[in-house]
């Protein structure tokens, strides 16, 4: 499933947040990074393409018609899961079969297993939620989300509570994801070196509006940190797309 996004504004209340959207079309298979400034309306753009805001302006999902294709949308806050007294591995088969009260089928059982396993929470399966951390509930977050299989996969911050090791995993796992779906991922993420490692495209949002689109190397650079997040910076891509990025001053403009 393919989504377009053409001429998106929206607004909350009389304040204009997001204006004059227009973006490339989001292909399955790849996975895109949208970076900005806190309050830029990353959350918000995501939150449109995912149905939870009334907008003007097109978003189209599939080829045109977008007929019965909402349901493999699937929108992941920047929030972990609530902190219940339901295990892990009851959480995760919750979010696959959407019902309480049935039977579960072997087939469903291992399918949970595999997917915790995948997350690196085997050991963790019968442990209640309440029981976690804030960084192990967002991982069960992604299981409950890639137990799903969904086309369209949307996810707010998902590394924002992690340390650098799961947010590591947390993303391979999702670009795995992408291409093995295939699927199409967007993703709002703050660390721009996460961003060109994992990231196919990045859209920069700037102020509601969209100040490039392109890939990693194409978009980041040291005139966009300093025109979008008033930070002079040196950085540098490696052969292997790795970007190294030092940032040496912020600095304030006047308003
Ligand atoms: N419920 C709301 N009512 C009014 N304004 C809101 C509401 N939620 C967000 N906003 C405003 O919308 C703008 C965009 O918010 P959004 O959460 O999309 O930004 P963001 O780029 O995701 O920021 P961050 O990086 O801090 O998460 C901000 O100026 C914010 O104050």
């Amino acid at each position: 499933m393919t989504i377009t996004v053409e001429n998106l504004d929206f607004t909350y209340g009389h304040t204009p947040i997001l204006r004059s959207i227009s973006l490339p079309a989001f292909q399955p298979g790849e996975v895109y990074a949208v970076v900005g400034p806190n309050g830029a309306g990353k959350s918000t753009l995501l939150r449109c393409i995912a149905g939870l805001h009334r907008h003007s302006g097109t978003i189209t999902l599939g080829n045109g018609n977008g007929a019965g294709q909402q349901g493999s949308v699937l929108y992941l806050p920047q929030d972990p899961p609530p902190a219940t007294t339901l295990t892990v591995f009851e959480n995760v088969l919750l979010a696959y079969q959407q019902r309480a009260g049935f039977r579960v089928e072997r087939a469903t059982v291992d399918l949970v297993s595999d997917v915790l396993e995948q997350v690196g929470l085997t050991e963790f399966a019968d442990h209640r939620m309440a029981h976690l951390s804030g960084g192990q509930r967002q991982l069960v977050s992604l299981a409950q989300a890639i137990v799903r299989r969904p086309s369209v996969l949307l996810l707010d911050e998902p590394t924002s509570s992690l340390d650098l090791h799961n947010q590591l995993k947390m993303l391979e796992l999702v670009r795995q994801y992408a291409e093995e779906q295939p699927a199409v991922v967007i993703t709002t993420i703050h660390d721009l070196t996460h961003a060109a490692r994992f990231a196919d495209h990045v859209v920069v949002l700037h102020d509601g509006t969209v100040h490039t689109v392109g890939t990693p190397r194409e978009v980041i650079t040291e005139d966009m940190l300093r025109e979008v997040y008033r930070v002079n910076a040196r950085i540098h891509f490696s052969d292997d797309d790795t970007l190294a990025l030092a940032a040496t001053s912020a600095y304030v403009t006047e308003v």
